[in-house]
């Protein structure tokens, strides 16, 4: 499928940070849209390299292609990192996240939702989050962890960075469908304090407790209703 639509403004790429870009909403939901499907196929490439038994010219014909397919690619790009990006209209999009970006093919991605007592996420892990066989990498439960649970702290009103994450790892993760939820169970001051886990079919398999910290002089919105 081609397209002729105009690209997000160029005078909204700027490396990193929390960029205000002007874009209008429905112009990033058009571009979020697509890119995310291109990730969606990156991420399909991703279990296919892990998994292939495909003879050894074919593996080496498939990486020419892909090589090309990236020189398309860089033809246009941003000068760093995708970075945070939200208009006037209060949207927010930050595509290149490891956990949530939609132009991440490498995120699983997590969908999360805000509901009356936290946030939870339902997500299905391949092969490519495999650490010990079978089992979801550690390091990859801390990170989803770290992510809804820091989605948990801000609350869509405020932005608050991990202080300390401490993990416990009950049991092994399988991979496949698992679900994540986090909750605030304290705050003082600018210190959020949210516990979260993971869990599978037959319960909790890793549990977190962390300590989220609201940076001084940052903004806080009024609560907005749960979606
Ligand atoms: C699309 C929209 C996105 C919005 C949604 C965003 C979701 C993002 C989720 C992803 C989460 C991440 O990965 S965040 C990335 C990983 N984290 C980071 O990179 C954070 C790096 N660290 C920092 O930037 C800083 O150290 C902060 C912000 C954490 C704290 O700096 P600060 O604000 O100067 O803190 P400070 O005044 O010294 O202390 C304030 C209070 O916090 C306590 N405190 C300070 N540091 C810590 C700590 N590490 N662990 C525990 N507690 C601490 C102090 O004792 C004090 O308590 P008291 O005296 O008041 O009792």
């Amino acid at each position: 499928m081609t397209s002729r639509q105009p690209s997000l403004r160029a005078s909204a790429w700027q490396a990193g940070g929390f960029v205000r870009d002007d874009t209008p909403t429905a112009e990033v939901e058009r571009r979020e849209a697509v890119i995310e499907s291109l990730a969606g196929t990156v991420r399909d490439l991703i279990d296919a390299t892990i998994r292939t038994t495909v003879e050894d010219d074919e593996v080496h014909r498939v990486r020419d292609d892909l090589a090309a397919l990236v020189d398309r690619l860089r033809v246009s790009q941003l000068p760093g990192p995708a970075g945070v990006r939200y208009n006037t209209e209060f949207r927010s999009w930050n595509w290149g996240n490891a956990v949530v970006g939609a132009a991440n093919g490498i995120a699983p991605p997590l969908r999360i939702v805000h509901d009356s007592d936290g946030c939870h996420a339902d997500v299905v892990l391949g092969a490519a989050y495999e650490g010990p066989p079978g089992l979801v990498h550690g390091g990859v439960s801390a990170l989803l962890l770290d992510h809804i649970m820091g989605e948990t702290a801000s609350g869509r009103r405020r932005t608050a960075f991990t202080g300390t994450l401490t993990m416990r790892y009950r049991r092994g993760t399988p991979l496949g469908p698992l679900r994540l939820e986090g909750r605030i169970v304290g705050e003082e001051r600018r210190k959020i304090f949210v516990a979260g886990s993971i869990s599978d079919a037959d319960g909790v398999t890793v549990e977190a407790e962390g300590v989220f910290i609201q940076p001084a002089g940052t903004p806080t919105a009024p609560e907005r209703p749960s979606t």
